[in-house]
């Protein structure tokens, strides 16, 4: 066992220099949302390493280290794989890299289902190694018993409802939800169900607008969209799909940089000064005197 006593969770700094910012706090979060107004949307990306987390802290209210870094970090064909060993990892670097957004961390698949106890003992060891401040699961009412659980004893949680992508298995694929009238319901009673035991937030994942905002007007915490509506009290993208990294990315994917463009062409022109012999070059070398 690896606990990291000298993290500092307020600020992530192993030795607490004047802190330049307090962290975001769950409550702060939660109480965006008043009397079902967000007068300030939630910003959450996704981080997975403690230089993106020290990019992106300043930006964002939320960082989510998301079970997506299966597929985006490890080239997993889905999240299914993903082990709490590997959220922990990232988890503690991305507190880590930053001081001002609270971090969550994602429970990955396998690790919470099976009992409330279970989920307990895998959030717990999250938040311990870590020092991050909440943690995701996905799944609507049949979770709501363990986001009580973990709740009353110490650890916010985020819900997750529509596209659930640790469910691949079950949905068939990653194709958007509430389309039918039976999804539709399903989707704003699981969020309603989350809400009700205690989530601080809900990502609403993959799901037909209307519905969205549906579940933004039922649900009194806020609502965090991915392919759901700018009417959600906050949105969340993968920072990789932002940034134009990751070579396939679902329609709800905005690319504000092609970053992938700019890497390639970097190693393009590496390799041809290489092949050349012109790097390295005389600054990049060092002469006798
Ligand atoms: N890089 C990355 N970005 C993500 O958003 C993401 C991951 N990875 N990994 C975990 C899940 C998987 N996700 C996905 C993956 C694929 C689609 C997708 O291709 N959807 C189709 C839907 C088609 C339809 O319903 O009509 C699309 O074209 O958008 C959506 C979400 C979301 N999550
Ligand atoms: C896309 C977000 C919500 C997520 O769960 C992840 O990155 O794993
Ligand atoms: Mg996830």
């Amino acid at each position: 066992m690896s606990t990291t006593f000298q993290l500092d969770t307020a600020t992530s700094r192993a030795n607490p220099t004047p802190a330049p910012m307090k962290r975001l706090t769950i409550p702060a979060i939660r109480q965006r949302k008043v009397d079902g107004v967000t007068a300030q949307p939630v910003v959450m990306l996704t981080a997975y390493t403690a230089r993106q987390a020290q990019l992106l802290d300043a930006h964002c209210d939320l960082l989510l280290v998301g079970d997506s870094l299966g597929q985006v970090i490890y080239g997993l064909p889905s999240s299914v794989p993903v082990t709490l060993d590997m959220m922990a990892a990232h988890g503690a670097a991305v507190v880590r890299g930053s001081y001002h957004a609270a971090v969550v961390v994602d429970m990955p698949f396998g690790a919470y289902e099976a009992s409330p106890q279970q989920a307990f003992e895998s959030a717990a060891r999250l938040l311990k190694e870590t020092g991050c401040a909440a943690v995701k699961l996905e799944g609507g009412a049949a979770m709501a018993e363990t986001v009580a659980f973990l709740t009353a004893r110490g650890i916010p949680v985020m819900g997750h409802v529509g596209l659930t992508p640790q469910a691949v298995n079950v949905l068939g694929g990653y194709n958007a939800r509430g389309r039918s009238e039976a999804e539709a319901a399903k989707i704003v009673a699981d969020a309603q169900a989350l809400d009700e035991a205690g989530a601080f937030a809900v990502v609403v994942e993959g799901v037909v607008e209307p519905i969205a905002i549906a579940v933004t007007k039922a649900i009194k915490c806020p609502t965090i969209g991915i392919g759901a509506s700018a009417q959600c009290d906050g949105q969340v993208l993968v920072t990789e799909d932002m940034l134009g990294m990751f070579e396939r990315v679902p329609r709800f994917v905005k690319r504000y940089e092609a970053i992938a463009e700019t890497i390639s062409g970097a190693a393009e022109r590496y390799a041809a000064e290489v092949r050349a012999r012109t790097f390295p070059g005389v600054e990049q070398t060092y002469q006798p005197k």
